[in-house]
Protein backbone atom coordinates (compact mmCIF):
# COMPACT_ATOMS: atom_id res chain seq x y z
CA UNK A 1 0.00 0.00 0.00
CA UNK A 2 1.31 3.37 -0.55
CA UNK A 3 2.37 5.99 2.21
CA UNK A 4 -0.26 8.63 2.89
CA UNK A 5 2.77 10.81 3.54
CA UNK A 6 6.36 10.11 2.51
CA UNK A 7 9.14 12.62 3.67
CA UNK A 8 12.27 12.17 2.02
CA UNK A 9 15.66 13.99 2.83
CA UNK A 10 13.90 17.28 4.00
CA UNK A 11 15.74 20.48 4.54
CA UNK A 12 14.75 23.36 5.77
CA UNK A 13 16.40 27.15 7.08
CA UNK A 14 15.42 30.04 8.32
CA UNK A 15 17.98 32.27 7.84
CA UNK A 16 20.97 30.98 9.43
CA UNK A 17 18.93 28.78 11.51
CA UNK A 18 18.59 25.07 10.40
CA UNK A 19 15.20 23.86 11.72
CA UNK A 20 14.89 20.39 9.35
CA UNK A 21 18.16 18.44 8.34
CA UNK A 22 17.46 15.28 6.28
CA UNK A 23 14.23 14.44 7.64
CA UNK A 24 12.80 11.39 5.88
CA UNK A 25 9.94 9.47 6.85
CA UNK A 26 6.56 7.69 5.67
CA UNK A 27 3.27 7.67 7.18
CA UNK A 28 1.05 4.92 6.64
CA UNK A 29 -2.26 4.92 5.69
CA UNK A 30 -4.72 4.37 9.39
CA UNK A 31 -2.08 4.61 11.26
CA UNK A 32 -1.60 7.29 14.45
CA UNK A 33 1.84 8.46 14.27
CA UNK A 34 3.24 10.64 17.00
CA UNK A 35 5.40 13.05 16.95
CA UNK A 36 7.59 13.88 19.99
CA UNK A 37 9.98 16.50 20.58
CA UNK A 38 11.78 19.63 22.46
CA UNK A 39 10.57 22.84 21.79
CA UNK A 40 12.63 24.19 18.76
CA UNK A 41 13.10 20.76 17.81
CA UNK A 42 11.31 21.13 14.17
CA UNK A 43 8.01 19.78 14.81
CA UNK A 44 5.86 22.77 13.81
CA UNK A 45 8.51 23.40 10.37
CA UNK A 46 8.07 19.62 9.73
CA UNK A 47 3.92 20.23 10.02
CA UNK A 48 4.53 23.33 7.16
CA UNK A 49 6.30 21.30 5.11
CA UNK A 50 3.84 18.47 5.17
CA UNK A 51 1.06 20.95 4.58
CA UNK A 52 2.53 22.51 1.82
CA UNK A 53 2.68 26.00 3.31
CA UNK A 54 6.24 26.15 3.62
CA UNK A 55 8.52 24.98 0.83
CA UNK A 56 11.93 23.06 1.73
CA UNK A 57 15.31 24.14 0.52
CA UNK A 58 15.68 20.43 -0.46
CA UNK A 59 14.05 17.15 -0.29
CA UNK A 60 10.61 16.17 -1.43
CA UNK A 61 7.17 15.71 0.46
CA UNK A 62 4.56 13.79 -1.56
CA UNK A 63 0.96 13.59 0.44
CA UNK A 64 -1.76 11.57 -0.69
CA UNK A 65 0.35 10.81 -3.77
CA UNK A 66 0.26 14.87 -4.93
CA UNK A 67 2.33 17.62 -3.64
CA UNK A 68 1.50 19.05 -0.53
CA UNK A 69 -0.35 22.31 -1.70
CA UNK A 70 -2.55 19.91 -3.83
CA UNK A 71 -3.21 17.80 -0.82
CA UNK A 72 -4.32 21.18 1.02
CA UNK A 73 -6.08 22.45 -1.44
CA UNK A 74 -8.37 19.78 -2.70
CA UNK A 75 -9.27 18.64 1.43
CA UNK A 76 -7.30 15.56 1.41
CA UNK A 77 -4.90 16.56 3.91
CA UNK A 78 -6.57 18.89 6.99
CA UNK A 79 -4.97 20.49 10.35
CA UNK A 80 -5.92 20.97 13.62
CA UNK A 81 -3.75 24.21 15.20
CA UNK A 82 -2.24 24.88 18.24
CA UNK A 83 -4.87 26.92 20.48
CA UNK A 84 -2.36 30.04 20.95
CA UNK A 85 -2.88 30.97 16.84
CA UNK A 86 -6.77 30.91 16.86
CA UNK A 87 -8.25 34.13 17.69
CA UNK A 88 -11.08 32.97 20.16
CA UNK A 89 -12.74 36.32 20.27
CA UNK A 90 -14.09 36.45 16.61
CA UNK A 91 -17.62 36.02 16.67
CA UNK A 92 -18.02 32.39 15.23
CA UNK A 93 -20.16 29.81 16.87
CA UNK A 94 -18.81 25.90 17.13
CA UNK A 95 -20.69 25.15 14.25
CA UNK A 96 -19.41 27.76 11.99
CA UNK A 97 -16.27 26.60 12.71
CA UNK A 98 -16.96 23.06 12.30
CA UNK A 99 -18.50 24.11 8.65
CA UNK A 100 -15.04 25.91 7.89
CA UNK A 101 -14.00 22.02 7.52
CA UNK A 102 -16.53 21.78 4.50
CA UNK A 103 -15.48 24.81 2.55
CA UNK A 104 -13.12 22.28 0.36
CA UNK A 105 -16.75 20.70 -0.59
CA UNK A 106 -18.65 23.67 -1.11
CA UNK A 107 -19.75 24.02 -4.64
CA UNK A 108 -20.02 27.03 -6.94
CA UNK A 109 -22.40 29.26 -5.02
CA UNK A 110 -20.40 28.42 -1.59
CA UNK A 111 -23.62 27.61 0.00
CA UNK A 112 -24.12 24.81 2.64
CA UNK A 113 -26.23 21.73 1.25
CA UNK A 114 -27.52 19.17 3.12
CA UNK A 115 -25.15 16.92 3.40
CA UNK A 116 -22.60 19.41 4.28
CA UNK A 117 -24.85 19.97 7.39
CA UNK A 118 -25.16 16.37 7.98
CA UNK A 119 -21.23 16.33 7.73
CA UNK A 120 -21.23 19.00 10.67
CA UNK A 121 -24.18 17.08 12.96
CA UNK A 122 -22.15 14.14 12.50
CA UNK A 123 -18.71 15.42 13.88
CA UNK A 124 -20.18 17.35 16.58
CA UNK A 125 -21.72 13.96 17.65
CA UNK A 126 -18.69 12.21 17.50
CA UNK A 127 -16.97 15.09 19.34
CA UNK A 128 -19.45 15.25 22.21
CA UNK A 129 -20.49 18.97 21.28
CA UNK A 130 -24.07 18.71 20.16
CA UNK A 131 -25.39 20.68 22.96
CA UNK A 132 -22.68 23.28 22.81
CA UNK A 133 -23.42 23.92 18.90
CA UNK A 134 -24.67 27.29 19.12
CA UNK A 135 -22.20 28.80 21.09
CA UNK A 136 -19.55 31.57 20.23
CA UNK A 137 -16.36 29.67 20.03
CA UNK A 138 -14.08 31.39 22.63
CA UNK A 139 -17.20 30.65 25.08
CA UNK A 140 -15.98 26.93 25.30
CA UNK A 141 -12.95 25.47 28.09
CA UNK A 142 -9.65 24.18 26.76
CA UNK A 143 -11.10 21.01 25.66
CA UNK A 144 -13.99 21.68 24.05
CA UNK A 145 -12.18 23.95 21.65
CA UNK A 146 -9.88 20.82 20.82
CA UNK A 147 -12.41 19.04 20.31
CA UNK A 148 -14.54 22.01 18.09
CA UNK A 149 -11.16 22.19 16.00
CA UNK A 150 -11.23 17.94 16.09
CA UNK A 151 -14.84 18.00 14.68
CA UNK A 152 -13.78 20.91 11.59
CA UNK A 153 -11.00 18.04 10.74
CA UNK A 154 -13.82 15.08 11.03
CA UNK A 155 -16.44 17.37 9.03
CA UNK A 156 -13.88 18.04 6.32
CA UNK A 157 -13.96 14.26 5.48
CA UNK A 158 -9.54 14.59 5.13
CA UNK A 159 -7.72 11.26 4.28
CA UNK A 160 -4.47 12.77 6.97
CA UNK A 161 -4.84 15.07 9.51
CA UNK A 162 -2.11 16.69 11.38
CA UNK A 163 -3.14 17.53 15.17
CA UNK A 164 -0.51 19.76 17.04
CA UNK A 165 -0.60 19.23 19.99
CA UNK A 166 -4.08 18.12 20.57
CA UNK A 167 -3.40 17.55 24.28
CA UNK A 168 -2.31 21.03 25.98
CA UNK A 169 -4.54 22.06 28.64
CA UNK A 170 -7.20 19.07 27.93
CA UNK A 171 -8.58 17.40 30.91
CA UNK A 172 -8.86 13.74 31.37
CA UNK A 173 -12.63 13.78 29.50
CA UNK A 174 -11.54 15.58 27.06
CA UNK A 175 -8.37 13.83 26.05
CA UNK A 176 -10.25 10.22 26.75
CA UNK A 177 -12.95 11.50 24.07
CA UNK A 178 -10.10 12.75 21.84
CA UNK A 179 -8.23 9.67 21.90
CA UNK A 180 -11.45 7.43 21.54
CA UNK A 181 -11.94 9.27 18.11
CA UNK A 182 -8.85 9.93 16.71
CA UNK A 183 -8.67 5.71 17.22
CA UNK A 184 -12.22 5.54 15.64
CA UNK A 185 -10.50 7.93 12.33
CA UNK A 186 -7.80 5.60 11.89
CA UNK A 187 -10.13 2.21 11.66
CA UNK A 188 -11.78 3.87 8.76
CA UNK A 189 -8.30 4.58 7.24
CA UNK A 190 -7.70 7.89 8.42
CA UNK A 191 -3.71 8.88 8.59
CA UNK A 192 -2.43 10.43 11.34
CA UNK A 193 -0.09 12.83 12.77
CA UNK A 194 -0.20 14.48 16.05
CA UNK A 195 2.90 16.27 17.95
CA UNK A 196 2.83 15.77 21.64
CA UNK A 197 4.22 16.58 24.56
CA UNK A 198 2.52 14.47 26.54
CA UNK A 199 4.54 11.07 26.04
CA UNK A 200 1.90 8.99 28.97
CA UNK A 201 -0.96 9.40 26.16
CA UNK A 202 1.38 8.03 23.60
CA UNK A 203 1.19 4.47 23.75
CA UNK A 204 -2.10 4.41 24.59
CA UNK A 205 -2.66 6.50 21.05
CA UNK A 206 -0.28 5.67 18.56
CA UNK A 207 0.62 2.85 16.76
CA UNK A 208 3.84 4.42 16.25
CA UNK A 209 6.50 7.24 17.66
CA UNK A 210 9.22 9.37 16.10
CA UNK A 211 11.65 11.36 17.92
CA UNK A 212 12.74 14.42 16.42
CA UNK A 213 15.65 16.84 16.70
CA UNK A 214 16.07 18.87 14.00
CA UNK A 215 16.10 14.73 11.91
CA UNK A 216 14.98 11.56 12.87
CA UNK A 217 16.61 10.33 16.21
CA UNK A 218 14.13 7.47 16.36
CA UNK A 219 10.88 5.84 15.32
CA UNK A 220 9.15 2.70 15.79
CA UNK A 221 6.95 1.06 18.59
CA UNK A 222 6.26 3.87 21.07
CA UNK A 223 7.30 1.66 24.08
CA UNK A 224 10.26 0.79 21.98
CA UNK A 225 11.27 4.50 21.04
CA UNK A 226 9.98 6.01 24.41
CA UNK A 227 13.25 4.03 26.05
CA UNK A 228 15.05 5.83 28.82
CA UNK A 229 17.84 6.25 26.40
CA UNK A 230 15.91 7.60 23.58
CA UNK A 231 14.37 9.91 25.66
CA UNK A 232 17.89 10.36 27.07
CA UNK A 233 18.70 11.86 23.56
CA UNK A 234 15.60 13.61 22.20
CA UNK A 235 14.89 15.91 26.21
CA UNK A 236 18.59 15.90 27.81
CA UNK A 237 16.76 13.90 30.41
CA UNK A 238 19.83 12.32 32.48
CA UNK A 239 17.43 9.49 33.17
CA UNK A 240 20.39 7.42 35.34
CA UNK A 241 19.68 9.32 38.21
CA UNK A 242 16.36 8.39 38.41
CA UNK A 243 17.11 4.71 38.61
CA UNK A 244 19.06 4.71 41.37
N1 LIG B 1 9.84 32.12 11.26
C1 LIG B 1 10.98 31.74 11.83
N2 LIG B 1 12.11 32.50 11.71
C2 LIG B 1 13.28 32.13 12.27
N3 LIG B 1 13.44 30.99 12.96
C3 LIG B 1 12.37 30.19 13.13
C4 LIG B 1 11.09 30.53 12.57
N4 LIG B 1 10.21 29.55 12.90
C5 LIG B 1 10.92 28.66 13.62
N5 LIG B 1 12.20 29.03 13.75
C6 LIG B 1 13.27 28.28 14.46
O1 LIG B 1 13.36 26.99 13.87
C7 LIG B 1 13.54 26.00 14.88
C8 LIG B 1 12.37 24.98 14.82
O2 LIG B 1 11.17 25.65 15.19
P1 LIG B 1 9.74 24.90 15.23
O3 LIG B 1 8.72 25.95 15.50
O4 LIG B 1 9.58 24.08 14.02
O5 LIG B 1 9.93 23.96 16.51
P2 LIG B 1 8.81 23.16 17.36
O6 LIG B 1 9.42 21.80 17.61
O7 LIG B 1 7.51 23.21 16.68
O8 LIG B 1 8.78 23.98 18.72
P3 LIG B 1 7.59 24.11 19.84
O9 LIG B 1 7.52 22.79 20.54
O10 LIG B 1 8.13 25.19 20.72
O11 LIG B 1 6.32 24.50 19.13
C9 LIG B 1 13.65 26.74 16.20
O12 LIG B 1 15.03 26.95 16.46
C10 LIG B 1 12.97 28.06 15.92
O13 LIG B 1 13.50 29.09 16.73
Amino acid sequence: MRPAVRVEDVTVHYGEVQALNGVSLTLEQGRVHALIGVNGSGKSTLFKTIMGVLRPDSGTVEVDGQTPARARKSGAIGYVPQSETVDWAFPLSVRDVVMTGRYGHLGFTRRARRADHEAVNAALARVELTDLADRQIGQLSGGQRKRAFLARGIAQHARILLLDEPFAGVDKPSEATITRQLRALAADGVTILISTHDLAAVPGLADEALLLMRRILARGEPAEVLSPENLALAFGLDVSQERV
